[in-house]
């Protein structure tokens, strides 16, 4: 099921993980993994151990409450965050020991909010996606205009590329976030609920992005999701959070089951099976706690 990407069929090996030294759009994925991982903001910890293992070209969903920590892992896995305790490993080397641009090379993060400055265009804001990539003195390279190009394209954003970012909607602006977290061209991508404020065909258009991107490059994915519909549906795994620990963690026909919408989503509801795709369906009842009848 994993896809271990196009890339390797056009000619030259791709480079794993990382794009140094490789023409753009040549890469593949990496693996991630996080070992022992414990953090915590002043006064609030979040993690505490969290062992996570993702696969070359695997895709990986993330679910759990609002607060149990799952941006702040993807942040930790992308160097943005240094852990209290343990670590994370990218194709086994210590991501401490890299510096935030040679992190930047292999990881890609779509944040739930990225910056934009006034009056700044979609083409201009996914070209910053190739900071890590630029030479000595910030210049883009040769190839980098066709990674944004194709970045643009592969989420439907290429006829926007000259309008400002703030003139978008939200659900616009998320598809431009996502093509500036591709033109990062890295073998891994995380992805922060990058079907937020997407209508239901643009959610289900990231998802098979997200998935032919995976088939076709080998990308190495993992996404937090609140749907998890979306996460049983498209995710080879789901990992679910829960007090700052994996409370979950394998193909979504064992995880998702209504222990976890209980014990991890702190839903009542009943769990079965699409009758098309054979992936599961949840059908949530009510919050744990609160009376069905005041729920309805
Ligand atoms: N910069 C920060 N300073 C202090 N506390 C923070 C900071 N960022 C997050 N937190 C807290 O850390 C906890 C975990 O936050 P995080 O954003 O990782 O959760 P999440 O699982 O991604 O939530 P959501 O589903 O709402 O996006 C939350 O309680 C949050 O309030």
């Amino acid at each position: 099921m994993c896809g271990r990407g196009a890339a390797a069929d056009r000619g030259a090996p791709p480079e794993r993980g990382v794009r140094v030294g490789a023409s753009p759009g040549t890469v593949t994925g990496g693996t991630v993994r996080a070992v022992g991982l414990s953090f915590g903001y002043p006064g609030r910890e979040v993690l505490s151990g969290v062992d996570l293992t993702v696969g070359e070209g695997e895709l990986v969903a993330l679910v759990g409450l609002n607060g149990c920590g799952k941006s702040t892992l993807l942040r930790l896995c992308a160097g943005l965050l240094r852990p209290a305790a343990g670590r994370v490993l990218l194709d086994g080397d210590d991501l401490a020991r890299l510096s935030r641009r040679a992190a930047a090379r292999r990881v890609a993060l779509l944040h739930q909010q990225a910056p934009s400055v006034p009056g700044m265009t979609v083409r201009q804001l996914v070209r910053q996606g190739r900071y890590a990539a630029r030479g000595p003195l910030g210049m883009l390279r040769d190839g980098d205009d066709a990674v944004c190009a194709r970045a643009m394209a592969d989420v439907g954003v290429a006829d926007w590329a000259d309008r400002p970012v703030e003139a978008l909607s939200g659900g616009e602006r998320q598809r431009v976030r996502l093509a500036m977290a591709l033109a990062q061209d890295t073998g891994v991508l995380l992805l922060d609920e990058p079907t937020t404020y997407l209508d239901l065909r643009h959610q289900l258009e990231v998802m098979q992005t997200v998935v032919r991107l995976r088939e076709e490059r080998g990308l190495t994915v993992v996404m937090v999701l609140h749907d998890l519909g979306h996460a049983a549906r498209f995710a080879d795994r789901i990992v679910a959070l829960r007090g700052g620990r994996v409370a979950a963690d394998g193909p979504p026909a064992d995880v998702v089951t209504p222990a976890l919408l209980a014990e991890v989503l702190e839903v009542a509801g009943r769990v079965g099976r699409d009758p098309v795709g054979g992936w599961p369906v949840c059908y949530p009842d009510h919050p744990i706690g609160v009376s069905p009848d005041l729920a309805k």
